[in-house]
């Protein structure tokens, strides 16, 4: 048994993960940079991981970045986004509607996917991508090639998982050539146009031409503490944005809609919210989206039932005593913390595989531990982009809902089969739901 494996074994035993309050002092981020690869962008080797025992590196992407006002402006662009996604549906839903009208099906998962790489294409890199209505495939495609589960992707998944060490001997830069040339040229092509004609966007790639020049400004010392901004780094901390963000947004949508069309009591609640906020607000902007609750517990469960993340993986930088116990991890061991089992302890959410976004009121919180619940991880290392997330999700399901209603058909999979291949949960046949208008006059 190595380590590793030995250390989420007794950690999977502990029910009060032996994070406590120390997690975000005590516990790095174990995969180190490798020289060698960097600026890989494949395999993550980005500002993420450029220091484990600092934390966030001074020129990576700053929770702030993703606070408000800042957030409410990037996701300006998101509507314009959501406006292709309802398109994309019904586009499908009038071909369906055309082919077989007794069959009025969406397939879910491919759209979402195309809906979030729009997102973070505009986000992450200042470009429209528009793959939602068949625009640049290349985009696309490279997204398809991230996520394809084959031998490499599932062998990568484990290897770095069980040792750090492996990032440094595997060489993720060869095999996946193209996809390292083709961010580093977009980002480089990007930040040359907007140098050259003056152009200024509210998007990440901006955030970043902004640090640059303010890394330029600052002394060769200070400068010598950290990575240097340039077109290469920037490609690569985008990249991890493109990685973190295309996948899991996509599912967890999808996972809720499932849900949704499967209880229509819930639909229903989720409507009446939504067209409360539309009334107040005037249409579906950012505020009435922010007010959404219910909406927010519904992703939130999404994430917990069905979470994109099974376990963190992290290393304390000095021994730790796992409460209660003789154990103590030494600061050479590498722990998976196993948040998946923790989202479905029955002790802790009681029968865990009842969909139960009431569990994400106020009053039920209180009544869990913090350390619960981590779809999104926990310390220095945290989802740097949770709000940005949990906004664009529920704005795409408000928007959704707005225009149609969901329900179970003939294709979908009542009971979703999960793909055994893949490390997140994804829904063997995909996310078949029958949609039908939703009358105006239910808004
Ligand atoms: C359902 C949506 C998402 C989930 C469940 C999720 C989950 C996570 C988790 C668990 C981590 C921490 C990993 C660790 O502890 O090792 C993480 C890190 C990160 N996520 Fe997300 N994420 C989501 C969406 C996004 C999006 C949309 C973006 C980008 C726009 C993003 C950007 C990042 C980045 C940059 C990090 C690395 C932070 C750092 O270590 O400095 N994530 N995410």
């Amino acid at each position: 048994m190595t380590n590793a494996l030995r250390a989420a074994a007794c950690t999977s035993t502990s029910r009060n993960l032996p994070l406590e309050t120390r997690f975000c002092t005590s516990w790095n981020h174990p995969i180190g940079l490798n020289e060698r690869f960097y600026p890989t962008c494949v395999q993550g080797c980005s500002l993420k991981f450029q220091n484990p025992v600092i934390g966030r590196s001074p020129t990576g992407p700053r929770q702030s970045d993703f606070a408000e006002p800042p957030l409410q402006t990037k996701l300006g662009t998101v509507p314009e986004r959501n406006g292709n996604l309802f398109f994309c549906v019904r586009f499908q839903f009038s071909r369906t509607v055309r082919f077989n009208p007794s069959l009025l099906q969406v397939e879910f998962k491919d759209i979402l996917l195309r809906y979030s790489t729009d997102v973070i294409g505009s986000v992450a890199f200042g470009i429209d991508c528009n793959t939602v209505k068949g625009g640049n495939d290349d985009f696309l495609n490279m997204s398809r090639e991230l996520f394809r589960r084959n031998f490499i992707f599932l062998l990568r998944f484990f290897l770095i998982s069980v040792h750090p060490v492996f990032v440094k001997l595997l060489p993720f830069k060869r095999i996946f050539k193209d996809m390292t040339e083709f961010f580093l040229k977009l980002m480089s092509d990007t930040v040359n146009y907007r140098e050259k004609n003056k152009v200024e966007r509210n998007d990440f790639v901006q955030i970043m031409m902004q640090l640059r020049e303010e890394d330029r400004n600052r002394s060769t010392l200070d400068r010598a503490s950290h990575v240097e901004l340039n077109n290469d780094t920037m490609a690569a901390q985008a990249f991890l944005f493109f990685v973190a963000g295309l996948d899991n947004v996509a599912n967890t949508i999808g996972f809720a809609l499932h849900e949704l069309a499967m209880n229509h009591a819930l639909q229903r609640r989720a409507v009446a919210e939504i067209q409360e906020n539309i009334r107040k607000h005037g249409s579906l902007t950012y505020d009435a989206v922010r007010d959404m609750e219910l909406i927010e517990r519904i992703v939130r469960e999404s994430l917990r039932k069905y979470s994109p993340v099974g376990i963190l993986t992290r290393q304390p930088s000095e021994p730790i005593k796992i409460p209660d116990s003789d154990v103590v991890i030494d600061p050479s061991v590498m722990v998976w913390i196993p948040v998946w089992q923790a989202m479905h302890d029955p002790d802790i959410f009681p029968e865990p595989e009842r969909f139960d976004p009431d569990r994400f009121t106020e009053e039920a919180k209180k009544t869990r531990h913090q350390y619960n619940y981590l779809p999104f991880g926990e310390g220095p290392r945290f989802c740097v982009a949770e709000r940005f997330a949990i906004l664009e999700m529920k704005l795409c399901i408000a928007g959704l809902l707005q225009q149609h209603a969901f329900d179970a058909g003939s294709k979908t999979d009542v009971k979703l089969k999960l793909d055994p291949k893949t490390s997140s949960p994804t829904p063997q046949n995909g996310f078949w739901l029958q949609v039908t208008d939703r009358p105006t006059s239910a808004l």
